[in-house]
């Protein structure tokens, strides 16, 4: 079994117990279900920079420990006052040290910012599970979902008026399960096998995803000119985690690549 395979058994099996534990669970009673959610696409879309999209990582099974103890209701406040346009936080716990509550505390500490609840999405009950935490949008990894349970994933999302991100690695990914209830399409820079990053990924598929959804490079980002140069490729939303959550304040971290970003960005506008 791959890394993949033996996050999305555990998950699977995770949904399971929680199903048969919180049988009577009634989640459209919960106070958040009923939130009207913030549209993550519009808001880059409307963004004349690349759009950053911040997120809470405490460990990963790549990195290992990446920043144990930080506390997601600080470290998230101070990335939507450092410009991000959307935050992301795990509520993997197993694999990527994450809870539900990093989730519900940057909720409360970031209510205009549009949120993703970053996890390994299989079953119609983890979506109801977002939607009682307050997310705004869910993530659909190809790499771990059949076409068809993409599809049935992502309209249901929908009728829950969570907005969609569909995760690929590769063109027949893309192919394969890119569908009408998507609104964005992220390019996972990271081989889910090697662990390694490699940004050209997004380069090489960014001409086959229809501009009609919001395309978004994920992972392995670090430095603005790789980021300046996938934005002028289509790319409008950037995902990044390590590069922030490595340093002693992330918030500080993003501030300056936002800053750096805006620079440019201005600067070229005004020679055109
Ligand atoms: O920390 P990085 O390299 O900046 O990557 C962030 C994000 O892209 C990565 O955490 C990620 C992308 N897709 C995922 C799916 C599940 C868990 C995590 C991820």
């Amino acid at each position: 079994m791959n890394i993949l395979e033996k996050i999305v058994a555990h998950k699977r099996s995770e949904v399971a117990a929680s199903k048969v534990a919180k049988h009577q669970r009634d989640f459209e009673k919960d106070t958040l279900f009923s939130r009207p959610t913030l549209s993550l696409a519009h808001a880059l879309r409307q963004t004349p920079a690349p759009g950053i999209i911040a997120e809470f990582k405490r460990q990963s099974p790549s990195k290992g420990i990446i920043n144990a103890h930080a506390r997601p209701e600080v470290v998230t406040a101070g990335f939507t006052a450092g410009g991000a346009k959307g935050l992301s936080v795990l509520t993997d716990t197993e694999f990527f040290g994450g809870t539900f509550d990093d989730f519900s505390k940057a909720r409360a500490a970031n209510p205009h910012t549009p949120m993703l609840r970053k996890d390994f999405m299989v079953d119609e009950y983890q979506l109801f599970e977002a939607k009682s935490l307050g997310a705004d949008v869910i993530l659909l990894i190809a790499a771990c979902l059949s076409p068809q349970e993409v599809q049935t994933l992502a309209r249901k999302a929908h009728e829950l008026k969570l907005e969609v991100l569909l995760e690929v690695h590769n063109a027949e990914e893309l192919r394969e399960c890119l569908c009408e209830d998507v609104d964005m399409v992220g390019v996972n820079n990271r081989n889910l096998k090697t662990f390694s990053t490699f940004t050209e990924t997004s380069l090489e598929l960014a001409e086959t995803i229809p501009d009609t959804f919001v395309k978004i490079s994920e992972s392995g980002l670090k430095d603005t000119e790789t980021i300046l140069n996938l934005f002028q490729h289509g790319y409008q939303g950037f995902l990044i985690g390590e590069t922030f959550m490595k340093t002693s304040d992330p918030a500080v971290a993003l501030e300056h690549l936002q800053n750096t970003l805006s620079l440019s960005t201005n600067h070229k506008s005004s020679f055109v």
